[in-house]
């Protein structure tokens, strides 16, 4: 399988992981979040508020279907990206796909001191979070090669269980 893509929730480590993944394999990392920011020169709040969330899930799109062309990367998606079905596609198709799992209370603790995500900008950021899991965590297993758990389990232990599994799974 040509990449590894992380996908999951806000705050499950996808950026984190990915990174530490990327250095294990000596394989490149891309973010897609942050390869939407440098090409745009804007950050993600910035795009939220001028293009609204549209504006930003096309951008995604792009990017999304661009970075799926890489062959031999380690791409960290944003929480969203499984929201499109063309996204959803894409990412099966681009490699092997983890979903990075965390529970709603974790996905809070690790976001609450962060005010990057601009869908978590509400009265309470945990209902947010709990009802853009509910909808969204069928999406996550639907391209899912390997669901992770990432609770009560440090960065580095979740990139060792990960490279484990991966070695142990059939090929597609
Ligand atoms: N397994 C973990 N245990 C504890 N904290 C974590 C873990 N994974 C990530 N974090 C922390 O949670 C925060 C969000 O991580 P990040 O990688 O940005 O998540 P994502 O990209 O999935 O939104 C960061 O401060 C990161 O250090
Ligand atoms: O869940 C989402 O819809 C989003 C997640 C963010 O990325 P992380 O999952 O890396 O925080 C970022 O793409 C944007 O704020 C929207
Ligand atoms: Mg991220």
């Amino acid at each position: 399988m040509r990449n590894l893509i992380l996908v999951g929730p806000m705050g499950a480590g996808k950026s984190t992981i990915g990174r530490l993944l990327a250095k294990e394999l000596r394989l490149p990392f891309k973010d897609s979040d942050k390869e939407i920011e440098l090409r745009t020169g804007a950050n993600i709040p910035w795009i939220f508020d001028k293009e609204g969330e549209l504006g930003f899930r096309d951008r995604e799109q792009a990017m999304i279907a661009e970075l799926c062309g890489c062959d031999g990367v380690v791409l960290a998606t944003g929480g969203g990206a499984v929201m499109r079905d063309e996204n959803r596609r894409a990412l099966h198709a681009g490699g092997r796909v983890v979903y990075l799992h965390a529970s709603v209370e974790q996905q809070v603790g690790r976001t609450a001191r962060d005010r990057n995500r601009p869908l978590l900008r509400t009265a309470d950021p945990a209902k947010t979070l709990r009802d853009l899991l509910t909808l969204r965590d069928p999406l996550y297993r639907e391209i899912a090669d390997l669901v992770v758990e990432t609770d009560e389990r440090p960065p580095r232990m979740v990139v060792l269980d990960i490279l484990e599994r991966l070695q142990r799974l059939p090929p597609r």
